[in-house]
């Protein structure tokens, strides 16, 4: 068994006198780690900070934990575990997370003994765990909880007070990297990603029927804080107006705006001046989602959500990548809630291959590394794109090759500079802002023109309460139901009758609910086949309070 040098005296005291386990039912690291109201998650926090240096220990690195809730509203919080490399969590060390926030406190170092012997952590290393947060008011008190268990096991927090969800997740790669991707300070972020911005910019700011100005939501939240340190960095190559910045304005976090509300509820968010025609975009609380948007003359709102993101930059990569003479295997990954015309557009149009992934950005990010750029997206607008170690050996390899043209050289120099403008750790709105614009500059496109590529089928996303939501279970990434039994024919039945109808069902992984998700030639339609599959799911899966109502 390995060395045990910590204190189990120091972490059952602390649990028993500072951090009790105050709640009955147990929690589940799900989709986006723990999340519930922050008034309940001290405990939770803590064993995180324990189970943070256990991980770090095992993977001899440093690890990262980031106390947010995302687009959630502002008495809730949650917490995530980033692995050495900036992922997420490695799925079998969710187990752990699950076990480790349940059982009773004097069971604790029982489990601390169980995962050290089993996986035989050495247990002297003094490792060192990044810890970021959001804004919302409990963060403070949550993240000391969690550097109590850190310390508790002889960690060492490095606290990076208030930072973006993808700025933590880069810090924590460039630490483990060594500084070869970047430095792992907010100015070495800010000034990688805007010297890498500039450059493809070069001299003209306008380029067409593209503008140097973008309206802003920053949602109430870091992104708003966030990036005024960008726009002073940016300079004039891009104005950023700013809107829903809590330190100027009186909104609540997440409410009535950022990129979560504009895309569940497709509406122009509050906070952000009606200018018609006027590109804007929104992100959410931990400013890992973006979703750009405008008003035409009648006051619609157009939304250019995480499909469109995608495409725009996957056929971007395909034409520079084509450039530079290179062979490249480049691929885009969906999941289910993806559009069926975005499907349809890449792989008929773009000739793209497409693989669907689990909800999640930890499956997408894990089926897109099989390519040597996968370009992955979640509909809400979060994604990102990751390039193989060999592929970027390969550009820089040919660089030197003297046979290929100036231009190919160029072209070479080009993609190199937007790897560096991209954090592949996560998604990360902000950089992905940066990207659109770049591309959007690049083409000389107004967001009407990039919109007019194809056109999205109307859809509704809806929720269901039921008495267990586990009883619902999928397979087929997500878009066939196995159980409850029968429910999956009754589906089949209903989207039969509508034309270019397509609906699945599936339990949510960070709300107690069932989704349904519905798409069909016409708004009506679209919201009609998800009425009724919804009404199927609260009568089949033991539905419970109101029945599920347009
Ligand atoms: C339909 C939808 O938007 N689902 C979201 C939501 O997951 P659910 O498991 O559906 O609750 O939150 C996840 C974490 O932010 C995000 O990755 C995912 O896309
Ligand atoms: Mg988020």
């Amino acid at each position: 068994m390995a060395n045990n040098h910590f204190n189990y005296k120091t972490v059952y005291a602390f649990a028993r006198e500072m951090h009790p386990k105050t709640e009955k039912f147990d929690v589940q690291y799900g989709t986006a780690g723990f999340r519930a109201k922050a008034s309940t998650l001290g405990y939770v926090m803590y064993r995180m900070g324990l189970l943070a240096v256990l991980r770090a220990r095992y993977k001899k690195g440093c690890v990262g934990v980031m106390i947010t809730a995302s687009h959630n509203p502002e008495p809730d919080n949650g917490v995530k575990l980033i692995d050495p490399c900036g992922e997420m969590l490695e799925q079998s060390w969710e187990l752990w997370a699950t076990k480790f926030a349940n059982v009773a406190d004097d069971e604790l170092v029982d489990v601390i003994h169980e995962i050290v012997s089993k996986l035989d952590i050495e247990m002297t290393q003094r490792v060192e765990i990044l810890v970021g947060k959001d804004t919302r008011p409990s963060s403070p008190s949550l993240a000391k909880a969690l550097c109590d268990g850190i310390l508790a096991l002889s960690g060492k927090p490095i606290d990076y007070g208030i930072v973006t969800t993808p700025q933590l997740h880069y810090f924590v790669y460039c630490k483990n990297s060594k500084h070869e991707y970047g430095i792992p300070t907010e100015e070495g972020y800010y000034t990688k990603l805007s010297n890498a911005f500039k450059k493809l910019r070069g001299e003209s700011f306008n380029n067409g029927n593209y503008f140097n100005k973008i309206l802003f939501d920053g949602a109430n939240g870091v992104g708003a804080k966030k990036i005024k340190y960008f726009q002073e960095c940016l300079g004039d190559s891009l104005k950023i107006e700013m809107y829903n910045d809590e330190l100027i304005g009186t909104g609540k976090l997440n409410f009535m705006c950022g990129a979560d509300y504009v895309k569940v509820k497709q509406t122009f968010p509050n906070g952000v001046p009606q200018i018609t025609e006027q590109r804007c975009c929104s992100v959410d609380g931990d400013a890992d989602r973006l979703i750009y948007y405008y008003l035409d003359e009648n006051k619609k709102c157009h939304l250019l959500d995480g499909d469109r993101i995608a495409i725009l930059i996957a056929e971007y990569l395909k034409e520079m990548v084509e450039s530079t003479g290179l062979e490249v295997d480049l691929g885009l990954v969906q999941t289910a809630y993806a559009n069926g015309a975005s499907t349809d557009y890449i792989t008929q149009k773009l000739k793209v291959p497409v693989s669907f992934a689990c909800t999640g950005i930890k499956y997408l990010h894990h089926e897109a590394q099989k390519f040597e750029i996968g370009v992955y997206f979640e509909a809400n607008g979060h994604g990102t794109i990751v390039f193989k170690k060999e592929f970027k050996e390969k550009l820089k390899l040919a660089l030197e090759n003297t046979s290929l043209s100036n231009e190919q050289h160029g072209a070479i120099k080009k993609v190199l500079t937007i790897i560096d403008l991209i954090n592949e750790t996560v998604g990360d709105a902000i950089s992905d802002m940066l990207l659109v614009e770049t591309i959007l500059h690049s083409k000389g496109w107004s967001i009407q023109d990039w919109e007019k590529k194809y056109t999205d089928l109307p859809n509704r996303l809806m929720k269901v309460s039921v008495k267990d939501r586990t009883q619902i279970t999928t397979t087929n990434s997500e878009r066939t139901c196995i159980k409850p039994d029968g429910l999956q024919d009754e589906i089949d039945t209903i989207v039969a009758r509508y034309k270019a109808g397509r609906s699945f069902v599936r339990p949510s992984g960070t709300e107690d609910l069932v989704r349904v998700y519905a798409e069909a030639i016409s708004q009506e339609e679209a919201d009609q086949l998800s009425l009724e599959v919804a009404l199927k799911v609260y009568d089949m899966a033991d539905g419970i309070g109101p029945k599920p109502s347009l």
